[in-house]
């Protein structure tokens, strides 16, 4: 061993004495503030006094409370402080840091060693750096510069210098296993060996291999939109999570976990990828699908259809007879074209087609949906609308108010009276008495009159209908929303173009849906957002930074609607048009539209063209399927060449891939997964190939990312990776659309190691493309 190679080993064992120190010393202080907090939990009401007899006694009351609380507060907040600490630090101190950077700063002679890990660590005075955070400014030479010149920026400026050398070390259970002179070594070694691992249940961070492209992607900080466009495999989630970290170490004093949202395929996808900020001592940012929000919107009115169950209607549908209809509707419903109609057509309203709900009591009209109408119609038109829609909820307020003086001596209240229960009694007698001041011991002396009851009564009936009111339910939504589709002509009104040929198809399509309850995934969008611009959005302030992974999948629509909503967020846009899968997604669609969001000066677009999930042989052969493929950078890692295997049955191919399954476990592989192209054909090859020992079902609504083997249709796929990859049925049959081309390219995208495909007689045209040296015909 070197003595070089030795004293870095003291170095780590010194470092690592250092944070177990600091472990025990905090393991001691978090049990101590948990000891706290559970003691100020347990005797939260007993340091209070609650009197509320005078209002001097109601005020010490109020202030004890409030005293109490903060302590708790800040209690509970020091503690949770500390055991993000302590994990961060046990983390540590197996691999206390993975980099180093030699650096002389401009005027100076002295040379710097920079050690770089998940987080800061300072000597017992604070002053000296043992281990710098990978997000401090000066650790982004380390991602960005070959020895050389080299500078990086902190809020007091440009910091220039001399990068002497560069280091990556390995270090595992706190022994130093290796280190690499970067500027000698050839090929990234440490990066090869992370590349070449199995998969794991989880996604890990990559905070030690950062690449100079994914670092700026990281870092970027100016405008209000940042668009990031890569190959498969190219590092998108990674560097958005990534990102992620970054903003809140660099925000920590503004913005909190809380504050970033992270919209993601699915919920498959978020347990794959829920453990990469706690890994770097960051709590989780909030994580949901777009179908959440949607159904957190919508489903009080409709069943609303899932993006996979349109999919899957896409994929297996093609007989069906209004398929070429509804794929029409699907692309023309997330179309710019379709948003400024619907924004027309919020402005037509001004003057007439606003329809109303009759406002109903006990059966009887209080007024009309037709009263309703006349009354705005006739109102103020220079007011705004939304002023407008306040007004008339206003007014119709008031006239629940006078039915609720008219209501009290109907006969209905006498009866109610009549049948109270005692305890509803009861509570009626406390609650008027305390309304009209009287206080405990003094309750019983209140005499309730027949004509109060009787107004509480009546109060608590119309309840409901004042919520409604309040809440804008009088608005027919639906009846509105279905008057874009009543008459196929009226559309042309508030459309610049023509229509697609197929519109009066689609409007009858969408009518029977949503006569029958139901709400198909291109209308769900769409309606909301006609919702909103009637009513007013519901706008989310909090947030201050929102990321959209798997973008392309996203329409024009959408993102536009997410702009509306978070107000006060920046987006960080994340995608691929090659694998874009949603029938939406039409050739014309890119990321240039997204630049309108907030205009060019506010957005940055940065291309990766770099791909790192695969061996070198797999992303040669994928890359191929796609037109523009020859943009991708395959990362240089050695790997089989694609199988491709043709069988003339399915009972062959069922044994065949039993056996390849067997042949996959003996490689190590923890993850493989059987590709089928849709749910209907998993569905058929999990049941063909039940007897593969543990192969699990993976189906729309699955939680968690499954290692081992599973069968999933290819839009569940997406945004996750395997071991091996084994495409079900590569057949013409299958594959023989070229509008499946995408589909193709993104499933067989998923391989990191292996990558084989089976074909039931004749392979896809798709794979005309790829030649024949890039694959094994077996
Ligand atoms: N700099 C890096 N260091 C180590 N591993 C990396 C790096 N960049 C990417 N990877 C790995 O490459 C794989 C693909 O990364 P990721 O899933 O982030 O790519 P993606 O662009 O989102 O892919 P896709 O669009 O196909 O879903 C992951 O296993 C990730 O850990």
């Amino acid at each position: 061993m070197s003595s070089k190679f030795q004293q870095e080993q003291q170095r780590v064992d010194h470092v690592t004495e250092i944070i177990q120190e600091r472990i025990y010393n905090l393991e001691k202080e978090t049990s101590k503030r948990k000891d706290e907090v559970v003691k100020i939990r347990k005797h939260f009401w007993d340091e209070i006094k609650v009197n509320t007899d005078t209002f001097d006694d109601y005020l010490e009351t109020i202030i004890g409370l409030r005293q109490e609380a903060q302590a708790l507060s800040v209690s509970q907040t020091t503690h949770r402080h500390a055991s993000n600490k302590l994990s961060t630090l046990r983390r540590m101190q197996h691999a206390p840091y993975f980099g180093r950077i030699d650096f002389i700063e401009e005027g100076s002679t002295d040379e710097e060693q920079i050690y770089i890990g998940i987080a800061t660590l300072t000597n017992e005075s604070g002053e000296d750096f043992l281990v710098y955070d990978w997000r401090a400014p000066i650790s982004s030479v380390y991602y960005d510069y070959q020895p050389g010149a080299a500078q990086y920026t902190t809020p007091a400026g440009i910091i220039k210098g001399e990068l002497e050398k560069k280091w990556q070390y390995l270090i595992h259970n706190g022994v130093l296993q290796s280190m690499f002179d970067t500027s000698i070594t050839i090929g990234d070694e440490i990066l090869q060996q992370v590349l070449g691992k199995g998969t794991d249940k989880h996604m890990h961070s990559i905070v030690a291999t950062i690449q100079q492209e994914q670092n700026r992607i990281i870092r970027h900080d100016h405008g209000r939109l940042l668009i990031v466009h890569g190959a498969a495999g190219s590092g998108k989630t990674s560097a958005a999570l990534q990102r992620i970290a970054y903003l809140l170490y660099k925000y920590r004093d503004s913005i909190n976990a809380d504050q970033i949202i992270l919209f993601s395929p699915n919920s498959m996808f978020n347990s794959y990828v829920s453990n990469v900020l706690p890994e770097l001592g960051e709590e989780n940012m909030q994580q949901v699908t777009f179908q959440e929000y949607l159904n957190h919107r919508l489903s009080n009115e409709f069943q609303i259809e899932n993006p996979y169950e349109q999919l899957e209607y896409v994929l297996t549908a093609l007989d069906a007879p209004s398929y070429k209809q509804r794929v029409a509707g699907i692309r023309f419903k997330a179309s710019t074209p379709f948003f400024e109609a619907i924004e027309s057509y919020r402005k037509a309203l001004e003057t007439s087609g606003m329809l109303f709900k009759d406002i109903r009591f006990r059966g009887k009209p209080i007024v009309t949906g037709e009263e309703i109408a006349n009354r705005f119609y006739s109102s103020d038109t220079s007011l705004r609308f939304h002023n407008r829609l306040e007004r008339l909820r206003n007014w119709l307020l008031k006239k629940i108010n006078e039915t609720q003086k008219t209501e009290r001596t109907e006969p209905w209240v006498e009866e109610e009276i009549e049948l109270l229960s005692n305890e509803a009694y009861n509570n009626a007698h406390k609650y008027l008495a305390k309304k009209n001041g009287f206080q405990r011991e003094s309750i019983a002396d209140y005499e309730m009159e027949p004509d109060a009851l009787a107004r509480l009564i009546v109060q608590q009936k119309l309840k409901p209908l004042r919520k409604r009111i309040r809440t804008y339910r009088f608005i027919d939504m639906k009846g509105i929303y279905k008057q874009l589709f009543t008459n196929p002509l009226h559309i042309k009104q508030w459309l610049d173009e023509e229509p697609p040929t197929e519109w009066p198809d689609i409007c009858q399509i969408t009518l029977d849906e949503i006569n029958n309850g139901k709400l198909l995934y291109e209308d769900a969008t769409p309606y909301l957002l006609l919702n909103e611009l009637i009513q007013g959005f519901q706008t989310n302030r909090t947030i201050k930074h929102i990321v959209v992974d798997e973008a392309q999948d996203y329409s024009p629509f959408q993102f536009e609607y997410l702009r509306r909503l978070f107000p006060a967020a920046k987006m960080t846009v994340l995608g691929d048009f090659n694998q874009a899968i949603f029938a939406h997604a039409n050739e014309q669609v890119d990321f240039q539209t997204l630049t309108g969001l907030y205009g060019p000066e506010q957005t940055e677009v940065i291309n990766l063209s770099r791909s790192y999930r695969s061996t070198k042989p797999i992303i040669e052969f994928t890359r191929r399927l796609m037109p523009n493929g020859d943009q991708i950078i395959p990362f240089d890692r050695d790997g089989d060449l694609p199988v491709l295997t043709r069988l003339e049955s399915y009972a062959e191919l069922h044994l065949v891939i039993s056996s390849k399954v067997d042949e996959l476990r003996g490689l190590g592989c923890n993850t493989i997964a059987i590709i089928c192209k849709s749910a209907e054909e998993s569905k058929r090859a999990y049941e063909a190939l039940s007897n593969i020992n543990d192969l699990k079902h993976v189906k729309n609504g699955s939680m968690e990312y499954e290692q081992g083997v599973v069968v999933i249709p290819s839009y569940l796929s997406k945004g996750i990776e395997f071991d091996a990859v084994i495409i079900y049925d590569a057949s013409e049959i299958v594959y023989g659309d070229e509008s499946l081309r995408r589909i193709f390219y993104t499933v067989c995208t998923r391989a990191m190691h292996y990558l084989q495909l089976y074909s039931v007689g004749e392979p896809t045209r798709l794979l005309q493309t790829v030649s024949n040296d890039q694959f094994i015909m077996a």
